[in-house]
């Protein structure tokens, strides 16, 4: 049997020491297959944003095991890490996080120029992942030139071009109005349907997780809900 891509066993995260210690995350046991789309909600505190930076490998718990694939991460190096965030690991943020004053192209380049890909190659995959975006046309306008959800798209565009098999969004309409949103929402659903791409993602809104497949809530740094969406994979709620 094929390990799931993604499993946290009696996951803990602690912050400060003694009677100040935090819990941040309190014993989280999940799951995720390959192809999966998850929802992540809770109240603000409730251990989100630190679940994120574990599955993202900016963080690392203080108890328990994160297996990537089946692999424990667990006695990883710095540089295990990094190679597991670059060639696995997309990431989108609520505030789009590009260079200014750069193109989209250039801006969509930068991960596979970490890669060490050769120029001619790189602005190829750029292009493709721009096109695949919607956005062929506005390839070098620069950062500033592009609307909120012109931007976001350049972003996921960005983290798509390394072919990851995980794309982690951070509230990624969190900035945007309710039909941009809609559309950043469509383009993800399509990323994940067409390239198999699992994504999970936080969400403050509940018509936005209505998009996923399965719908994660924490509280109190615990996984309290783990449930199917009545999205059944077509990105709309029936
Ligand atoms: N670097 C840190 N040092 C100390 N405490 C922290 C740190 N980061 C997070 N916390 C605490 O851990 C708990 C969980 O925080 P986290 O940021 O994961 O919540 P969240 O659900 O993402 O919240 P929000 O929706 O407001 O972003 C909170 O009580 C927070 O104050």
């Amino acid at each position: 049997m094929q390990p799931a891509l993604i499993e946290f066993r009696h996951i803990y995260k602690v912050y400060g020491r003694g009677e100040a210690a935090i819990k941040a995350l309190d014993d989280v046991n999940l799951t995720i297959a390959a192809g999966d789309f998850v929802a992540i909600m809770g109240p603000s505190g409730s251990g989100k944003s630190t679940a994120m930076n574990i599955l993202g490998c900016l963080d690392v718990p203080s108890g328990g095991e994160y297996l990537f694939q089946g692999i424990s991460t667990a006695n990883f190096s710095r540089e295990q890490y990094t190679l597991l965030r670059r060639h696995m690991l997309g990431f989108v943020f609520q505030g789009f996080n590009l260079l200014a004053r750069t193109s989209a192209v250039e801006n969509v380049e930068l991960p596979l120029v970490y890669r060490g890909m050769e120029a001619r190659e790189r602005r190829q995959k750029a292009l493709a992942a721009l096109e695949q975006v919607g956005l062929k046309g506005r390839e070098s306008h620069t950062t500033q030139e592009l609307s909120g959800g012109q931007q976001q798209r350049v972003a996921i565009a960005r983290a798509i071009v390394t072919d990851p098999a995980v794309l982690l969004a951070d509230e990624p309409t969190g900035n945007l109005d309710t039909r941009t949103s809609i559309e950043i929402m469509d383009l993800i659903t399509r990323l994940n349907k067409e390239r198999g791409i699992t994504v999970i993602m936080v969400t403050h809104e509940e018509d936005i997780a209505a998009h996923a497949r399965r719908l994660l809530r924490f509280v109190d740094g615990k996984l309290a809900s783990d449930s199917d969406t009545d999205a059944e994979g077509d990105g709309h709620v029936a």
